[in-house]
C-alpha cells in the first residue's frame, strides 16, 4: 500500500465538502435522502474515531429553488435577490433534513455561515476559529456554507470548494475531501476529452496541474468545475492539509480514503510559511478576474 496513502488514517480533523449536484438526484432535483444518509454515517463514525469532522455542505440555492417551484422566468427577474431568497429557503431546509439524520446517530450539529469578511476581518476571523474550537471540545459536528442570503460580488466567496479550503486553513485541519460528480483530477476535462488520464497523486501543484482545470464544463448544478476545486487544493496544501478529490457516487469513499485506500487524486501537503490566509482571501477576485 502507498505509504503516502496510508498515513490518511492518522488524520485528526478532516473538513469534508459535498457539492449540491451529489444531494439530489439528476432527474428530478430532489434530495438524494439515501446518500445523505450515508453520508451522515461515515462523519459520525469517523468523529467516533476521536477525529474533529466538519462538512462542507453546499444545496442551499439548488433546494431553495425546488421548494418554491421557481419558473426560469422569475429566476430571470431579479436574478440575485431571487438567488438569495432561494438560498434562505433551501439552507433551512438543508439543515433540517441533517439534523434530523445526524440525531438517528445522537450526534448534535452546528450551523456556520460563512462570508470572505469572516476571514479578511481579524475580529470576525478570531471569532470564527474560537466558534470552532469550542464545537470540537463539545462534540459537535459544525455544518458550513457560504451565507449566500448576504454575499454579493463584493463579500462572497464565490464557490464552496474554496470555502471548504478556507475553512480547513483556519481551523488547522490536516485533511481536506471534496466529494464530486467525478473521480478525480484528469489531464483534461473527460466528457470532453476522451484521452484525458487520470491523475492519482499531486506531488507539487504547479502550473501544469493548474491548467487541466481550465475547462469550464460543469455538472450545471453547482458551481466551479475543476479550477475552484484547484484553487482549493492551492490553499489547502500550502496550508499543511493533505486534500483528496474523490467521487460522490458512493460516499462510503470516505472512510476508504481514509483507510488508505487508492481512490481519488491525492494533493499532498507542502506548508509554506510565507503563506497568509486573510491575504490570499482579499485577492481572490482579482486572481479569478484575471484568469
Ligand atoms: N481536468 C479535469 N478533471 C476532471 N474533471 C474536470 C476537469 N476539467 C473540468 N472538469 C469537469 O468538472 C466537473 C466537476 O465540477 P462540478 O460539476 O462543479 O462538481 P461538483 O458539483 O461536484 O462540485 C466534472 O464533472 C468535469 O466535467
Ligand atoms: N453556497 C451555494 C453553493 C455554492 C457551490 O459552490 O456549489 P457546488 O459547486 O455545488 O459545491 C449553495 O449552498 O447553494
Amino acid at each position: 500500500m502507498d505509504t503516502r496513502r496510508n498515513l490518511l488514517k492518522k488524520k485528526r480533523r478532516v473538513v469534508i465538502k459535498i457539492g449540491s449536484s451529489s444531494l439530489q438526484h439528476t432527474e428530478t432535483g430532489d434530495m438524494d435522502y439515501i446518500r445523505l444518509e450515508v453520508l451522515v454515517r461515515e462523519l459520525c463514525n469517523l468523529k467516533n474515531q476521536g477525529k474533529d469532522v466538519v462538512l462542507v455542505s453546499s444545496g442551499a440555492i439548488a433546494q431553495g429553488k425546488k421548494a418554491v417551484h421557481l419558473t426560469p422566468e422569475q429566476l430571470q427577474e431579479h436574478p440575485i435577490a431571487v438567488k438569495q431568497a432561494c438560498a434562505a429557503v433551501g439552507q433551512a431546509r438543508l439543515m433540517m433534513t441533517y439534523q434530523k439524520i445526524f440525531a438517528e446517530y445522537n450526534q448534535v450539529t452546528a450551523q456556520i455561515l460563512m462570508t470572505r469578511q469572516t476571514i479578511s476581518n481579524d475580529i470576525n476571523r478570531i471569532n470564527a476559529q474560537n466558534t470552532f474550537e469550542e464545537l470540537f471540545r463539545m462534540g459537535v459536528i459544525p455544518i458550513v456554507n457560504e451565507n449566500d442570503t448576504v454575499a454579493t460580488h463584493e463579500i462572497e466567496i464565490g464557490d464552496n470548494d474554496t470555502l471548504s479550503a478556507i475553512v480547513a486553513s483556519m481551523i488547522g485541519a490536516d485533511l481536506l475531501i471534496l466529494l464530486s460528480d467525478i473521480d478525480g483530477l484528469y489531464t483534461d476535462d473527460p466528457r470532453a476529452n476522451p484521452d484525458a488520464e487520470f491523475i492519482e497523486t499531486v506531488e507539487h501543484l504547479d502550473e501544469s496541474f493548474l491548467r487541466m482545470g481550465k475547462s469550464t464544463t460543469g455538472s450545471g448544478v453547482g458551481t466551479g468545475g475543476m479550477s475552484t476545486k484547484l484553487t482549493a487544493a492551492t490553499i489547502a496544501t500550502a496550508s499543511g492539509a493533505d486534500m483528496v478529490i474523490a467521487n460522490s457516487k458512493d460516499v462510503r469513499i470516505i472512510h476508504r480514503i481514509i483507510d488508505g485506500e487508492n481512490y481519488g487524486t491525492l494533493f499532498l501537503a507542502e506548508k509554506q510559511d510565507a503563506f497568509d490566509l486573510p491575504d490570499f482571501v482579499e485577492n481572490l477576485h482579482s486572481c479569478r478576474e484575471r484568469g
